[in-house]
């Protein structure tokens, strides 16, 4: 058997303890696997005596380090989950330079300055595996970057943050507030060190960067995803979409299109009303869904955990092996395309529709008006629906206020639920300021795109 591989492993909590312990439940199978033994040489951590379960009182206990670069030197393969984008960057180049393989996890950096990360691999001719980096467990990135390269990928939709869908979802189930769903997330150890980066989008944006990168063998940046997160979706709004048979998802979408005459992608994210007899509304909690659209291949779709310790050391354990087993028997992985073929176009040429929420005056002629500020912006009305006061029949508000607050004002009040054909992003932006300025509009409540119908 060729001489072990020295395995460095920076970072050690969700994730990173995941790892470790696997690497040595399962080194004998993994030996047998690569055709010769993973020896972990050591853990970098910011604090290497603090008591960590899962680690205290093992032998792992003994390989934890504060001095990185020292671990990173001399390491065969080199595993980075300890996230952010420095010190993560510098030690991984400075381990590429080594002529190290790297795994890492980190969409934050790969988003933001993948290319750099790819070329110094490229140069120094080791592998540089990432499938942990987008949706967890789920194989997504082997088969965007492999299994697909022959094909031309017209649009890929997934759901791609775990955090985020396990609070829409429990705000739909069991009708917690945005807040404590949260908390429960990061408990669960699916949201990230930050979990703005979930609930704001950056890290589902993050992700789109990444695919789209991959699925139309371009460069996409995180800076050129349009990004919203779910921090503005309420109890009301997820009420409100049950009631129309839709489910809130925060969606990440990338899709050939073209604008003014420029053909290119398209990558944005954010929430939407899913149908829900659409498959992507069923996925529940912490797991993600990703359809891949192909010329070829016709529709695929990705389903499985997308955070969470366990599930996101499978994927780098497969990439592990995968890398491994290039340094034992020669080879290498895919090197990402050094130019950008197409063109990140604006995202807001996109077409979508759109479902608005208004409180408008309850007297003739009302919506007549509506109809009329949306048609000049070239925004037709798919479908109405009505209700006095604001109060669904049951006689509760729709945003959850008591009926006694809004009884206040309670003769002309209605609430109009607008869904539009589709429209350019950009026009619905100008419509809703022409409603916002209407007279007989009290509030635009809320505007949510619906996207698979
Ligand atoms: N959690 C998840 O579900 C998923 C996470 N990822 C990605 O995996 C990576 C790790 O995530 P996760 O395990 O959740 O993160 P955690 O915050 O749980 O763990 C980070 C680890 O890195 C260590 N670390 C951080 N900064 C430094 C530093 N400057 N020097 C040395 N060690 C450092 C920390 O040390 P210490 O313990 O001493 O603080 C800690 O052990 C991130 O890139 C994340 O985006 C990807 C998919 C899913
Ligand atoms: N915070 C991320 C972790 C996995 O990438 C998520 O919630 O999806």
């Amino acid at each position: 058997m060729p001489a072990p591989l020295k395995v460095a492993l920076l970072g050690c909590g969700v994730v990173g303890t995941q790892v470790a312990r696997r690497l040595l439940e399962h080194a004998d199978e993994l030996a047998s696997r690569v055709g010769t033994s993973l020896e972990l040489v050591g853990i970098a951590v910011r604090n290497a005596t603090a008591p960590r379960e899962g680690i205290t009182g093992t032998p792992l206990a003994d390989l934890l380090t504060d001095d990185a670069e020292a671990l990173v030197d001399g390491a065969d393969v080199v595993v980075e989950v300890m996230g952010g984008i420095e010190p993560a960057r510098t030690l991984i180049l400075r381990a590429i330079e080594g002529g190290a393989s790297v795994v890492t996890a980190n969409k934050a950096l790969l988003a933001q300055d993948g290319p750099t990360l790819y070329k110094a691999a490229d140069t120094a001719g080791v592998d540089l595996y990432f499938e942990a980096a987008v949706a967890g467990a789920i194989p997504i990135v082997r088969p965007v970057r492999e299994s697909l390269a022959g094909d031309q990928v017209q649009r890929v939709l997934g759901i791609v943050n775990g955090t985020t869908n396990y609070v829409l979802d429990r705000m739909a189930t069991e009708g917690l507030e945005l807040e404590q769903a949260v908390k429960e997330a990061q408990a669960l150890g699916y949201a990230e060190a930050d979990p703005t980066a979930d609930v704001e989008g950056y890290d589902a944006a993050a992700k789109a960067a990444i695919l789209a990168s991959l699925a139309f063998h371009t460069r996409v940046s995180i800076d050129d995803v349009a990004r919203e997160g779910i921090s503005a979706v309420t109890a009301a709004d997820v009420q409100w979409a049950q009631r129309t048979g839709h489910t809130i998802k925060l969606l990440a979408i990338a899709e050939r299109n073209t604008s003014d005459g420029v053909a290119g992608i398209q990558v944005r994210v954010h929430p939407a009303l899913v149908p829900d007899a659409h498959p992507l509304a069923g996925v529940r909690g912490a797991f993600n869904a990703v359809f891949v659209e192909a010329e070829a291949a016709g529709e695929l779709m990705f389903y499985g955990r997308g955070a969470g310790g366990a599930p996101t050391a499978s994927a780098i354990l497969g990439d592990l092996v995968s890398v491994a087993r290039h340094r034992v028997l020669g080879g290498r992985g895919p090197v990402e395309s050094s130019y950008a073929a197409l063109p990140v176009l604006p995202a807001d040429a996109a077409r979508t529709r759109f479902q608005v929420r208004l409180d408008v005056d309850d007297r003739p002629g009302v919506l007549a008006q509506v109809a009329a500020a949306l048609a000049e912006h070239d925004v037709s009305i798919e479908a109405v629906r009505q209700s006095a006061d604001g109060h669904s029949a049951d006689g509760h508000s729709a945003d959850g206020h008591s009926a006694d607050a809004d009884r206040r004002d309670p003769t002309d009040v209605a609430r109009l639920l607008l869904t539009t054909h589709a429209a350019p992003e950009r026009a619905l932006a100008a419509t809703v300021a022409a409603l916002t300025d209407l007279d007989v509009v009290r509030d635009v409540v809320s505007v949510l795109r619906v996207e698979g119908a």
